[in-house]
């Protein structure tokens, strides 16, 4: 379970972006959040998954509290979740192959154990031939790049999966590719999923329910836009 409660959060030097909003996510299940932009989604999916602490509330993964965040946070907690934002040139270091992308967290952790042929699979599983895994970010297109993100936010096999608007910047193919290979691998472990998004078509088809920002605030818990 992934239960927020009375979350605050925003920025150093501003007015919470949010404050007093709970949201939970049942282990296994996906939920799209859908709202306008600017209004706090991706600032409450990064508090999620641990990359972003809030400044009230309680959040608990699979039953326990969480008191850490960011590097902070014990390793398995960090781990238990996956994580693909939508603007994969912010997220992928331009230095890196996409293979080497993909193995990142491998290596981060130490658990080098067969890396190769898990980095392999994972590849084939999200699409990229070993041409393109041998090439850098700034030789391959977008969609392409994405689909490496995803992979590497498999790679530990987490217990949970946060796309943010992964899909924003992406065709239809390419949209219908990633989102079957996260169906895939969520039926395949069970892992729960929080997608943020614009597209409600999409969110709708993709996910179990469909949350909207709006029935998460009260307009008073809203800061004006910044
Ligand atoms: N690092 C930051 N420092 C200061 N303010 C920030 C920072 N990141 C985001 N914000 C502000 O916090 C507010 C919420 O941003 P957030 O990205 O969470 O919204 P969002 O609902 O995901 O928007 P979108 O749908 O456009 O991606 C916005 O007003 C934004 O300008």
């Amino acid at each position: 379970m992934l239960d927020l409660r009375a979350v605050t959060a925003g920025y150093p030097g501003h007015p919470p972006v949010f404050r007093d909003v709970s949201l939970t996510v049942a282990p296994g299940e996906s939920a799209g959040l859908l709202g306008p932009s600017g209004c706090g989604k991706s600032t409450l999916a990064r508090v999620a998954a641990l990359l972003h602490r809030p400044d009230a509330g309680t959040l608990h993964l699979d039953g326990e509290r969480i008191r850490h965040w960011r590097h902070r946070a014990p390793r398995a907690q960090r781990t238990a979740f996956g994580v693909v934002f939508q603007q994969p040139r912010l997220s992928a270091d331009p230095r890196l192959t996409l293979a080497d992308l993909v193995a990142e967290p491998l290596r981060a952790t130490g658990d080098r154990e067969h890396l190769g042929e898990r980095v392999a699979a994972l590849a084939a599983r999200v699409g990229l031939t070993g041409d393109l895994l041998s090439r850098r970010p700034h030789e391959v297109s977008d969609g392409q790049l994405q689909r490496a993100c995803l992979a590497r936010a498999l790679v530990l096999r987490p217990r949970w999966l946060v796309c943010d608007e992964m899909t924003a910047m992406l065709d239809a193919s390419t949209t219908a590719a990633l989102v079957g290979v996260v169906e895939e691998y969520r039926a395949e472990t069970g892992a729960g999923l929080l997608a943020v998004g614009h597209d409600r078509v999409l969110l709708d088809r993709w996910c179990d329910r469909t949350v909207e920002w709006s029935s998460l605030i009260t307009p008073a818990a809203q800061a004006p836009a910044r």
